[in-house]
């Protein structure tokens, strides 16, 4: 995926995103990073479609989301930050009927929620309500929509926040298996996660690119790298505090 000197701007004037150029990559997780107010989520919306662009654009494989928005949404899974779950619908309920919206043959549809809810460690919750859920297995459902259906660009946002650490790994653990074919964008405010997962970082402030690239290569540019300060006591207070003569040890 290609964004080119992306903008938005809003009604009430708020440049929010200003020139965004950036790529993202198969079988990649590039962490999306930014300050909040950076202009991430308004970059996603922008990607999903959901929100015009004031200029520039995004190819998505090759698809221009300006023009061809309804081929895009074909292969396109997003997790929004704020989960969008059915009352009345069960855990396989879910997968089933966004799989259907992406029309996969039924059969295959089967075997991949199977799949999919075995990989959730959620196999018990197979036929509960969303409703019934708690907040980390909504999430972990929400996460696992975006993916189901052969989706082949795949926009997390934010889609650990508000987990506990026993789902948060087992989120993590869907990502990397699931990345492979897929370009996956995922937007965190949690840096250990970015860097864990994050094939490359993008980091954005003031709706602008900042820096871009591998953890290590972002690590070796821009940080002062680690410090280690050790204290050493002379050998006379070593030896004191073992309970000997100083004077005997230094003879
Ligand atoms: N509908 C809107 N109208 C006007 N300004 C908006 C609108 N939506 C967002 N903004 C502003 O645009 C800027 C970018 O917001 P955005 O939600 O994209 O940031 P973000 O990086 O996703 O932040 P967070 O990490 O808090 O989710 C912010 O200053 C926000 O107040």
């Amino acid at each position: 995926m290609a964004i080119q000197n992306l903008s938005k701007r809003f009604p009430n004037g708020k440049l929010a995103v200003n020139g965004l150029n950036v790529n993202f990559y198969e079988d990649q997780i590039t962490s999306f990073l930014g300050h909040n107010g950076a202009g991430k989520t308004t970059t996603i919306s922008m990607l999903m479609g959901m929100l015009p662009v004031s200029s520039g654009t995004a190819k998505i494989y090759n698809h221009d989301i300006r023009t061809d928005m309804t081929t895009i949404r074909r292969s396109l899974g997003v997790c929004p930050q704020y989960n969008a779950l059915f009352d009345k619908l069960t855990v396989e309920e879910h997968m089933w009927f966004y799989s259907q919206l992406k029309q996969v043959p039924k059969d295959l549809a089967q075997l991949e929620i199977s799949n999919m809810i075995v990989d959730l460690g959620i196999p018990h919750k197979r036929t509960s309500l969303a409703n019934t859920l708690s907040g980390g297995m909504q999430r972990k459902l929400s996460v696992a929509m975006a993916f189901i259906g052969g989706s082949r660009t795949v926009i997390l946002d934010e889609p650990t926040s508000g987990v506990d650490p026993y789902s948060r790994r087992s989120i993590w653990e869907l990502l990397i298996k699931y990345k492979k074919g897929r370009t996956v964008i995922l937007t965190t405010h949690y840096m250990d996660e970015a860097d864990l997962l994050g094939d490359r970082i993008a980091i954005i402030a003031a709706g602008k690119l900042q820096c871009c690239g591998s953890s290590v290569f972002l690590k070796n540019s821009f940080a002062r790298g680690y410090y280690l300060s050790l204290d050493m006591k002379s050998a006379q207070l070593q030896a004191e505090d073992i309970g000997l003569d100083g004077d005997r040890i230094r003879g």
